[in-house]
């Protein structure tokens, strides 16, 4: 069996503990993975603060053609790499085309398209002030050595989300990916390290006490984490103890609101992918949905038409539209959930058992005669279950949507695009969709507000995140 290594200075570190990755459609151990040490996390994070000043003297031109170098690399390894996504990670192959399903290929092809497209946003020094007497410049510096922490739902795309910008603005990086999805994640790391120079990416692997040691280590300059809040809350203690500037990116438990003049045949699609991409197990996925009466058994039945046509099973075999849950854990939060519903006198229109045999596999499960308060309601998810609670006005769907202490999408769905945007004004929330929902984009910025997070990742924006300002004050005459 492969034995998965962390790579430091470009070159692999022999392992010393081990732990399994094992699949989530069959419970097998598919591989073996390094568990880092203390002195090997503080090797990499040496290692990474030794090669950064070479790596932020090159150009921005030459640190861009890296970047070229990292996307050709994905390209040539997608398949492979998909391969060990869908064994570890759950998700179908799927397709990388418009209407296929959005599994590990397109996992791959956005890890390639997110590399190009972040290597060529520019970041131009900003002139902030200029008179007879005076220009004020604002240029970028790198913080140092990023620490990136990475969860399991999107492995290596959330991984690529932390590693470019970072090296693009000449910071050099030390990754560590979850333990659940770890073998594809150092197999990626280890590709895209081959074609950098020595120490600029560089891996730690384990569990939560792992990370701990990455995040409370005064040499970083900036973390970026994504996973859980209550975990982010741990980095961001250890983070106001050594003051590093952080990055983070947490839960939500975003809203859907369908108006009244909305065609349910038409949105049906677009609220699918919107609360089922990756069985659920995306942040910005529909973890409520807010239907008006006058549509509400019309949009039930199309969901439950989408829900009943998506064959479920190992991700490997062709066909295969929704895979296992990732884990265990994942897995008995959604069952315990969805009980908690059951017992509360909600109805279940589809799946809420698990199925019988190996693996995390939970069918599509859709609720109703539900309210806000109700656990499935309150707490995110975090997979296949959608509740969908009917309501009359607008004002008071605006207020309950709006509730909870998360903040990361949310969504409206309209015919009317002006109306859907004055509701989509008051919704509390990083991103607000509409006609669609957890359509991220390169560009575009992302992030949670309230609890949901700290910052935000993509463009201009996201590449600002990893550097501080440094400004050129001259005096002219
Ligand atoms: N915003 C997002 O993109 C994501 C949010 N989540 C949310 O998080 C929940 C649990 O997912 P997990 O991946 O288990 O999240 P998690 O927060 O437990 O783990 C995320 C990463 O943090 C690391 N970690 C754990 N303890 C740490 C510590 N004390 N210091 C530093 N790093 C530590 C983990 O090893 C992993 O690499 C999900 O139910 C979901 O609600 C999960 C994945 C992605
Ligand atoms: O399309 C892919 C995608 C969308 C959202 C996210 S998350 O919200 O950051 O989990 C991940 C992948």
């Amino acid at each position: 069996m492969q034995t998965f290594l962390n790579t430091v200075n470009g070159q692999p570190v022999a392992a010393g503990k081990t732990f399994d990755s094992l699949n989530p459609a069959t419970g097998e151990v598919i591989a073996k993975v390094a568990c880092s040490s203390r002195e090997e996390v503080d090797q990499a994070i040496a290692t990474a603060q030794k090669a950064q000043p070479a790596w932020a003297a090159l150009t921005d031109a030459q640190r861009r053609a890296y970047l070229i170098k990292i996307a050709d690399a994905i390209k040539a390894h997608a398949e492979p790499l998909a391969e060990w996504v869908t064994r570890e990670q759950g998700k179908p192959l799927g397709g990388d085309g418009r209407g296929s399903v959005p599994g590990s290929r397109f996992e791959l092809m956005g890890c390639e398209g997110w590399t190009r497209a972040t290597a060529a946003i520019d970041v131009p020094v900003e002139v902030v002030f200029e008179n007879e007497q005076r220009r004020d410049e604002v240029h970028r510096q790198p913080y140092g050595v990023v620490a990136a922490i990475a969860p399991w739902n999107w492995p290596l795309l959330i991984a690529m989300w932390q590693i470019v910008p970072s090296l693009r603005m000449g910071n050099t990086v030390v990754i560590k990916p979850s333990e659940y999805t770890s073998a594809c994640s150092l197999e990626l790391f280890r590709l895209i390290a081959e074609v950098l120079p020595p120490g600029v990416l560089n891996t730690v692997s384990g569990f939560g006490d792992v990370g701990g040691w990455l995040s409370d280590d005064p040499r970083i300059g900036k973390i970026m984490f994504t996973g859980s809040a209550s975990t982010g809350s741990k980095v961001a203690a250890a983070a106001a103890r050594n003051l590093t500037p952080t990055t983070l990116e947490l839960g939500g438990n975003d809203a859907a609101i369908v108006l009244p003049d909305a065609d349910p045949e038409s949105i049906a699609m677009g609220l699918f992918w919107g609360a089922f991409l990756n069985m659920g197990q995306t942040c910005a996925c529909v973890k409520r949905l807010y239907v008006p009466d006058s549509l509400h058994d019309q949009i039930v039945a199309a969901l439950a038409k989408l829900a009943g046509a998506m064959p479920m099973g190992d991700g490997m075999l062709p066909g295969t539209a929704m895979g296992p849950i990732q884990n265990r854990m994942q897995f008995d939060k959604v069952a315990r959930l969805v009980e908690a519903a059951r017992s509360a006198g909600a109805t279940i229109v589809c799946g809420g058992q698990p199925s019988e045999g190996p693996g995390n596999f939970y069918p599509l499960t859709l609720v109703t005669d539900i309210k806000d308060g109700n656990p499935l309601v309150d707490e995110e998810q975090f997979g296949p279950v959608l509740p969908i609670i009917r309501y009359t006005d607008v004002d008071d769907v605006v207020a309950k949507a709006n509730r909870l202490d998360v903040g990361l999408g949310a969504s409206v769905w309209s015919r009317d695009a002006e109306q859907a945007r004055a509701v989509a004004m008051r919704l509390q929330a990083g991103t607000v969709w509409i006609n669609q929902h957890g359509v991220i984009h390169p560009l575009v910025p992302f992030g949670g507000s309230k609890r949901s997070g700290w910052g935000v990742e993509f463009g201009v924006e996201g590449l600002k995140s990893v550097t501080r300002p440094h400004v050129i004050s001259m005096q002219k005459s």
